[in-house]
């Protein structure tokens, strides 16, 4: 009988078991409901079209990211690009209904890839540029006329169509800027700013922060933006007939002022051959203006492959010398001094992609020399080394190659120190880099101006913090009743 007194008096552990698997119980109900209640929700996803409705081609641009996450930086991606077939809306002057017309079988792509439930939500935009922009100078009631024709397509889908316009040559600079920035994470995070030059086929465009520049010099080169908390007073500057495309007809113009029937390009392979037609070549705001009179009706387009007259040519179509500011870029157009990295997209990057110069770290010299041997390749042997380039592109990049280095190194003032800070670029982490997305990103108030407020610890942070808190408090409930559970275990009891 003692025996079994003594037993009883002297086993606590029923007690003690019993309350660390009900604290244990507690502890881990405690660590579940918070992390449940606190988890990110199961990721749904928004959606933004864009179509850039260029002056040589349209492409359509689908975005996506997370419905919670809005404002949050560098959330918004490119999921899907499809090329529209054909030329850009803008030769669809003469016959607007097909410039909606060549837009369906993207916009029907579009319908596939966005989920259903998101159709109506999902904002649709289309923004013209420069072809658009020459067009409108030219005959805006074409203009007109295909931008009614773009809009009757696009409102038979069931997008949250935002209306189709052209962007000024500052907007196109300023979104392409904001695209390169936000995409490489630089806005949010305060940290100095990526330059941006686009290269199109009508127009070319610089952007970049520079601390010499306040706008108050040539104030219609200025661009304010507050971002994330951050001020950014950015220099933009679009030049109209400076894209690859009409830079080519400015050059072609400079040849043909006397009406030959016959010019030698130097900027063209030699035995490259090709009659183009005076009205073709001249129906270009660009240079419609200086059609020599009595000119034939076409005249045969051939090539020498000399790089060094082919740079002369290329300068002819630039303003070196008037300038009324502190410092100007070419013609009489005031340029702040160089600040930074540049990132250089569109025909850029093709053009240097196609010529193997992406890299920058490339002398300029040795740049130069590529170039020249390119441009002496006879046009034969062109085209058989590279039987799968479209051979309009091929014929173009001597030229386009003397005149991208003339624009950046005479036009811009990059000097072979600032060259190496120049990227050729046609994605950043998966999206293309052009004004599109920095236009969407403006229009759906996606950037806020002030720097959203993060929680206090991010979310693993959290967990931890919940878990260790947790066992803390249940050992020192265990430690502080131990005295209490122990008495009340030894206390003697008469069976
Ligand atoms: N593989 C390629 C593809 C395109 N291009 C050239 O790149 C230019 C098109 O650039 P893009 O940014 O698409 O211009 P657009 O949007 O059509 O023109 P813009 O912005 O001036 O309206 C055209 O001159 C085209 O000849 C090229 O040289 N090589």
């Amino acid at each position: 009988m003692s025996a079994q007194r003594e037993m009883k008096e002297k086993n606590p552990w029923p007690v003690t078991i019993i309350i660390i698997v009900i604290g244990v119980i507690v502890i881990v109900a405690l660590v579940t409901v918070a992390v449940l209640q606190n988890m990110p929700l199961s990721q749904k996803y928004k959606y933004g079209i864009v179509l850039d409705a260029g002056s040589s081609h349209t492409a359509l641009y689908i975005y996506e990211w997370p419905a919670e996450k809005d404002n949050n930086t560098g959330r918004v991606q490119q999921t899907h690009v499809c090329k529209v077939q054909g030329p850009g809306i803008s030769s669809y002057a003469s016959e607007p209904w097909k410039a909606g017309e060549s837009l369906m079988a993207c916009m029907q792509e579009a319908q596939q890839r966005v989920p259903g439930k998101r159709h109506l939500e999902t904002p649709l935009y289309l923004g013209a540029t420069a072809g658009m922009r020459l067009l409108n100078m030219e005959n805006s009631s074409a203009s007109d006329a295909v931008f009614r024709a773009v809009e009757r397509s696009l409102h038979t889908f069931p997008f949250n169509f935002q209306g189709a316009r052209i962007l000024s040559g500052q907007e196109e600079g300023a979104f392409g800027w904001v695209t390169v920035n936000y995409l490489a994470d630089r806005l949010e995070q305060g940290l100095e700013t990526t330059g941006a030059l686009d290269l199109g086929g009508a127009s070319t465009q610089i952007s970049f922060v520079s601390s010499n520049y306040d706008g108050s010099e040539s104030p219609s080169n200025s661009v304010t933006f507050r971002l994330y908390g951050n001020n950014y007073n950015l220099y933009t500057n679009s030049f109209l007939c400076y894209g690859k495309d009409q830079a080519m007809k400015l050059l072609l113009a400079q040849q043909t002022l006397l009406a030959p029937k016959t010019i030698v390009d130097p900027c063209f392979h030699p035995g490259y051959s090709e009659a183009v037609s005076y009205s073709g070549l001249y129906d270009s705001p660009c240079v419609s203006n200086r059609k020599p009179q009595g000119a034939p009706e076409a005249f045969n387009h051939t090539g020498s492959g000399n790089f060094l007259q082919c740079q002369d040519v290329v300068k002819s179509i630039f303003n070196f010398t008037y300038c009324k500011y502190s410092h100007c870029s070419f013609n009489g157009v005031f340029q702040p001094l160089l600040q930074g990295h540049f990132g250089a997209f569109s025909a850029y990057y093709f053009v240097m992609d196609f010529l193997n110069l992406t890299d920058t770290s490339i002398p300029l010299t040795k740049v130069k020399e590529v170039i020249s041997s390119y441009c002496a390749t006879p046009w034969d042997e062109v085209k058989r080394q590279h039987p799968g380039v479209k051979v309009k592109y091929l014929a173009e990049y001597c030229f386009a190659g003397a005149y991208i280095l003339t624009l950046l190194t005479e036009g811009y003032n990059f000097t072979s120190d600032s060259y190496t800070q120049i990227e050729f670029i046609k994605k950043i982490k998966g999206s293309d880099a052009g004004w599109t997305l920095g236009y969407m990103l403006n229009l759906t108030n996606m950037i806020p101006a002030e720097a959203p407020d993060s929680p206090p610890l991010p979310y693993a942070g959290y967990v931890s913090f919940v878990t260790v808190m947790a066992v803390l408090l249940f050992v020192l409930v265990i430690v502080s009743t131990r005295r209490f559970w122990l008495r009340c275990s030894k206390r003697p009891q008469i069976v």
